[in-house]
C-alpha cells in the first residue's frame, strides 16, 4: 500500500502529560512520527512508555497536552474514532469464536454484511499466513499463532497507525527473532505506522528507523538506531544502549563504545587508569573488564574493553595488570548533563 506524499500522515505528540495523582507516568512529551516509521518507544519498566501507547490508542485519557494525527486533533476521540488499532500484549483473543470470526469481529460490530467481512477477514488472514486456521478456535493456536490472528484482527479496523504493546515479550526466544522478522515484513507491506513499546534494546535497534528512548516520563533521545548507538545524547541512554563506557574526563563526562576503547601500559602519560578486573573470550572479540582505581573489591567493573581477538592474542592481558583507557577523539562523545 503506497500513498501520496500529499496524503502521508504524520502523528504528532505534544506537549503530553499523564498524571495518575501519585505519579508523574508522562511528564509533558512532544515526539513527531513521519507516516510510515516503524517507531519504537523504549525505557526501563515504569518509564512510561505503556500510557504513551494508550494514550494515542484512547485507552487513557491525558491529562494535558494533544495527539495530532495527519493534522487532526483526535485526542479525546474514543479508540474506534481516531485512526489507530491497538495489538495487546495478551492478544486479547474472544476464546469462544473462531479465528476467521475474531478478525471480523469489529466490521460486524459495524453491521458489514457477512459476506463482505468474512472476504476481508479472510484476506488479513492470507497476509499472516494463517489462513489454513481460520475456523480453529484460538486454545488450539500457538503462541505465534495467536499473535498473527491479533495482528490481523487489528488490521480489520484499517488504522493509520498500528499500535503493539510488548508484542513479542509472551515469546520463547527462537520464535521472537522469528517475529521480529515478520513484523518487519508486515510493516513493509502495510506502509502505515507502526508503533512498538519495548523494554528491550536489541528488539528496539532491530526493527526501529526511530528509536525514542524514554526515562522518568520523558524523552531522553529520539532518533534513528545508529544515530542512537553511535551518539547517546545522555549517561542514561549510553548506559541503556549497552556497550558503551561513561567516563570522566576533564573536559566532561563522555560515552566511548566498548569496542573503540584500547589499552596501553599504565605508566604512558595522562588518561584514566584502571586495573583489569576480568577477562572473557567471545571468540571474535575478548571482553576486558575492568575496575576503576579506587574500587572496592565487590564493586561491579567500571568499564569494558572489547578488543579484536587477533589484537588481544598478540599481546594478551592478564588479570591484575594496571593498564591506560586510550580512545581516538571521534569516539569521545560528550554527554549531556
Ligand atoms: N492506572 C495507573 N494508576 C496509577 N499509576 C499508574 C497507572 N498506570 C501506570 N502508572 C504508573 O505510571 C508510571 C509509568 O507507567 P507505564 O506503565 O506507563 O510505564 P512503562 O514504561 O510502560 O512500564 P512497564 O514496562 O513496566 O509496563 C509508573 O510509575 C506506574 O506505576
Amino acid at each position: 500500500m503506497s500513498t501520496s506524499p500529499a496524503a502521508r500522515t504524520d502523528l504528532e505528540l505534544v506537549r503530553l502529560v499523564k498524571d495518575y495523582g501519585n505519579s508523574l507516568a508522562v511528564a509533558g512529551i512532544d515526539l513527531k512520527i513521519a507516516a510510515g516509521s516503524y517507531c519504537c518507544l523504549l525505557g526501563p519498566s515504569g518509564c512510561g512508555k505503556t500510557s504513551t501507547l494508550r494514550m494515542i490508542a484512547g485507552h487513557e485519557d491525558p491529562t494535558d497536552g494533544a495527539i495530532v494525527l495527519g493534522g487532526r486533533e483526535i485526542t479525546h476521540l474514543s479508540p474506534a474514532e481516531r485512526g489507530t488499532a491497538m495489538m495487546f500484549q495478551s492478544y486479547a483473543l474472544f476464546p469462544h469464536l473462531t479465528v476467521l470470526d475474531n478478525v471480523a469481529f469489529s466490521a460486524r460490530m459495524k453491521g458489514t454484511a457477512k459476506a463482505e467481512r468474512h472476504a476481508r477477514a479472510m484476506a488479513l488472514l492470507r497476509l499472516v499466513h494463517m489462513e489454513p486456521y481460520a475456523a480453529r478456535l484460538p486454545a488450539a493456536l500457538s503462541g505465534g499463532q495467536q499473535q498473527r490472528v491479533a495482528l490481523a484482527r487489528a488490521l480489520m479496523l484499517q488504522p493509520k497507525v498500528l499500535l503493539l504493546d510488548e508484542p513479542l515479550s509472551a515469546l520463547d526466544p527462537f520464535l521472537r527473532v522469528k517475529m521480529r522478522a515478520e513484523l518487519k515484513r508486515w510493516h513493509r507491506e502495510l506502509g502505515m505506522s507502526f508503533i512498538h513499546v519495548t523494554h528491550s534494546q536489541e528488539e528496539a535497534m532491530a526493527l526501529a528507523d526511530l528509536v525514542v528512548v524514554m526515562n522518568q516520563g520523558r524523552i531522553e533521545q529520539a532518533g534513528s538506531a545508529r544515530e542512537v548507538f553511535e551518539r547517546p545524547r545522555t549517561e542514561f541512554v549510553a548506559r541503556f544502549i549497552g556497550a558503551h563506557n561513561v567516563i570522566d574526563t576533564p573536559a566532561g563526562r563522555i560515552a566511548v563504545r566498548t569496542d573503540r576503547l584500547r589499552l596501553t601500559e599504565a605508566d604512558a602519560a595522562g588518561g584514566p587508569v584502571a586495573q583489569v578486573a576480568a577477562v572473557e573470550y567471545q571468540g571474535a572479540q575478548v571482553l576486558v573488564h575492568l575496575a576503576a582505581p579506587d574500587a572496592a573489591a565487590d564493586d561491579a567493573p567500571a568499564w569494558t574493553a572489547a578488543l579484536p581477538d587477533a589484537d588481544f592474542h598478540a599481546a594478551p592481558i592478564e588479570p591484575g595488570r594496571r593498564v591506560a583507557l586510550r580512545w581516538q577523539p571521534a569516539d569521545a562523545h560528550a554527554l549531556a548533563a
